[in-house]
């Protein structure tokens, strides 16, 4: 096959920061997909229907003109969440999901939640409206081995919660895994689960062996080989539950390369290219479009996009990194050539 077309995608899991920042990422994202979830966890995150607002204009406001692209806005859930702000902003069309943090679990998520009671009333009322929760999955404990801790979330904190709250809908982000694979298998379809590109790429090696890579560290950090064949098994299977949430995620070099650098990936510019070869390598190009085009829509009850986009099989240079007045950030290096382009 030498031409794919398939329904323009959506990135179900995207941070595009804000100022100067989010100028320079948000074509990258535009370009290729039609739609995405946009994180929360700014700084100070986006908590109220107000606040989302706000930011919805400012990322509206940073898209260059000709482009087309609909953010769909998300909450950040804290112990002081008002549940009637929530359900107002959702009622109103602004708000997609809800994004629990738990505190202290990844980049900017200091007002996350550390008391799960706190947060019942609010989880409660989303069940009732069928408003989508996003997990970050990792439990914070000092003493669980980070290499264990979406693991151990699944079994102490993320099937407790959903036992507790019947109707909930969840999306299980950037699962990194074998446990979260299973776990997501065994569910009914109020249960949804993203997954990124550079998981489906690379495994705790690239990271560590043969020096350290900063820009392969984000989080959740990068598991055992295995469990990354068990997330290419899950993307490319087509089964509804796994949809692209690319957690592409820009830090600048400079906050990347210190003593006690930024996790994350920035993923946007290339992501359809890696995909696509992914998916060819396993011998599951048609399933692609499921991935990145159908089963999100499905999860989130909305529309597949009319509009098509074509990878042709050209080889593409993708860039080291782009410019931003913030200064250069690196451009995930997926390590092999890639055979396909966007067109
Ligand atoms: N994935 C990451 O490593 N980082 C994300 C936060 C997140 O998604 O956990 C970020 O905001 O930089
Ligand atoms: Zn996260
Ligand atoms: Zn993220």
């Amino acid at each position: 096959m030498n031409s794919l077309t398939i329904a323009r995608p959506d990135d179900w899991h995207l941070h595009l920061r804000d100022g100067a920042m989010m100028r320079a990422v948000l074509p990258h994202t535009a370009q290729h997909f039609a739609r995405a979830i946009i994180m929360p966890n700014l700084v100070p995150p986006v908590v109220t229907g107000a606040q989302a607002a706000a930011y919805r204009d400012r990322i509206m406001a940073a898209l260059p003109d000709g482009m087309a692209f609909e953010p769909l806005m998300t909450l950040y859930l804290t112990e002081d969440t008002d549940p009637d702000d929530v359900a107002a902003a959702h009622a109103s069309g602004l708000v997609r999901a809800v994004k629990l943090y738990p505190a202290g679990a990844t980049t900017n998520s200091a007002s996350g939640v550390a008391d799960f009671d706190k947060i019942r009333a609010t989880l409660e009322r989303m069940a009732q409206i069928g408003l989508p929760l996003c997990v970050h999955g990792e439990v914070t404990d000092a003493d669980v081995d980070i290499f264990d801790r979406e693991a151990v979330f699944i079994d102490r904190v993320l099937d407790p919660l959903r036992r507790a709250t019947p109707g909930l809908r969840v999306v299980m982000e950037h699962i990194t895994t074998s446990d979260a694979v299973d776990y997501a298998n065994a569910q009914d379809d109020s249960l949804g689960a993203t997954i990124t590109t550079h998981h489906l790429v690379i495994n705790r090696n690239h990271i560590l062996a043969g020096g350290i890579k900063p820009h392969y560290y984000c989080l959740p950090v990068a598991k055992r080989e295995g469990h990354r064949l068990a997330l290419r098994k899950a993307a490319t299977s087509g089964d509804a539950r796994f949809f692209l949430g690319t957690d592409s995620a820009p830090h600048t070099d400079a906050n990347k390369l210190l003593p006690c650098g930024c996790a994350g990936c920035f993923t946007a510019p290339n992501t359809m290219a890696i995909l696509a070869q992914v998916f060819e390598d396993d011998g599951a190009l048609d399933n692609l479009e499921r991935f990145t085009s159908r089963n999100g829509p499905a999860f989130y009850g909305l529309p597949v996009n009319t509009d098509t986009l074509t990878l042709t099989k050209t080889p593409t240079q993708t860039p080291g990194h782009i410019d931003t007045d913030d200064g250069p950030v690196t451009v995930f290096d997926p390590g092999f050539p890639l055979h396909w382009s966007v067109t």
